[in-house]
């Protein structure tokens, strides 16, 4: 195991008298990509300003590289950084103006703060707008000054709450990208409530839902843990849905009207096979087959149950 990134130990918090946050326990000690994966409301927010000092948790502690967040906030901080859900740009600076005032909030010793603002431009591409006053440049490139600032100081660990919230789908896969490439060097933990935004850009989930963290491990252990297990069926010749119920393997058959059916399965590869087969054989004119993805909310009812 290598060195401890980041360490959560008993982590709640309560806003008022409702618990947003229950008991979260978990360590970071290899670099790579983590998706905080939850629906609105689960607690990601919360969780993440708590990691980045933002925000004073009830119980538990965090931290950043062995740090104390809450007893040695100055030095935990340098290592963290932070990208919240509404970005902290001011719209009326330019991009340089506005990093060389972030790298100066960021204990950048004067002397560097030049070198720091044209690397971090560099890095995230946007060193051709740097005269450019933020209120004009797109959502996409908002994003990049907003990841910018976060990284001016050469953070080990970088957080970065819904970094693709209200992008287009380009500007989507940009700073996917973007995240990707800083990752290279350090931590990124992203929170999103969108299970193909972690399948595509995360190496490791964390799920949180209602406060709690209902699993821990990598998107290939995700994956297989929760395995679909109903099939989407055309037949444009339908069959009497006895005939499709009948197949073996096959558990449950629904009815979406017209020719579409809905088959739950116990063993998909097998299903597959026989439901072509059994197509071709009766003439049941197959158009469409194929796995139902489940939703976060069947996984969080699957997960429930495990
Ligand atoms: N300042 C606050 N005061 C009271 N309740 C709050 C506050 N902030 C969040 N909550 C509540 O705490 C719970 C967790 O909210 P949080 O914002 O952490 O969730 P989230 O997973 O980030 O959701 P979203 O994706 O919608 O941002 C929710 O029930 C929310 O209503």
């Amino acid at each position: 195991m290598g060195e401890s990134i980041v360490k959560v130990e008993k982590l709640s918090h309560r806003y008022s008298v409702q618990w947003a946050v229950r008991d979260i326990n978990f360590e970071i000690t290899k670099n790579g990509i983590y998706g905080l994966l939850g629906s609105n409301g689960a607690g990601k927010s919360t969780i993440m300003n708590i990691m980045c000092g933002v925000l004073k948790q009830t119980e538990g502690k965090v931290y950043i590289q062995g740090v104390d967040l809450a007893e040695n906030p100055v030095d935990a901080k340098r290592h963290i950084g932070f990208l919240p859900q509404k970005p902290p740009l001011n719209m009326d600076l330019t991009v340089e103006e506005y990093l060389n005032f972030t790298a100066n909030l960021r204990w950048i010793p004067a002397a560097e703060v030049s070198r720091a603002v044209k690397a971090v431009m560099g890095r995230c591409d946007i060193t051709h707008f740097r005269k450019r006053l933020i209120r004009n440049l797109s959502g996409g490139y908002q994003q990049r000054i907003g990841i910018a600032q976060a990284i001016i100081h050469n953070p080990k660990f970088v957080v970065l709450d819904e970094p693709t919230n209200g992008l287009d789908p380009n500007q989507i896969v940009e700073i996917r990208h973007l995240i990707q490439e800083i990752a290279e060097e350090r931590t990124v933990i992203l929170s999103t409530h969108i299970l193909s935004e972690v399948q595509a850009t995360c190496d490791y989930i964390r799920m949180i839902e209602q406060g709690k963290l209902v699993f821990a491990g990598t998107v290939n252990e995700f994956d297989n843990y929760i395995v679909p297990n109903t099939l989407f069926v055309s037949l444009a010749a339908a069959p009497p849905v006895g005939e499709l119920a009948a197949i073996p393997g096959v558990s449950r058959v629904e009815e979406l009207g017209g020719s579409d059916y809905r088959v739950h399965f116990t063993d998909k590869r097998d299903v597959t096979n026989r439901i072509v087969q059994a197509s071709v054989a009766r003439d049941w004119e197959l158009t469409e087959i194929r796995l139902e993805k489940s939703s976060l909310d069947t996984i969080f009812a699957e997960l429930s149950k495990k």
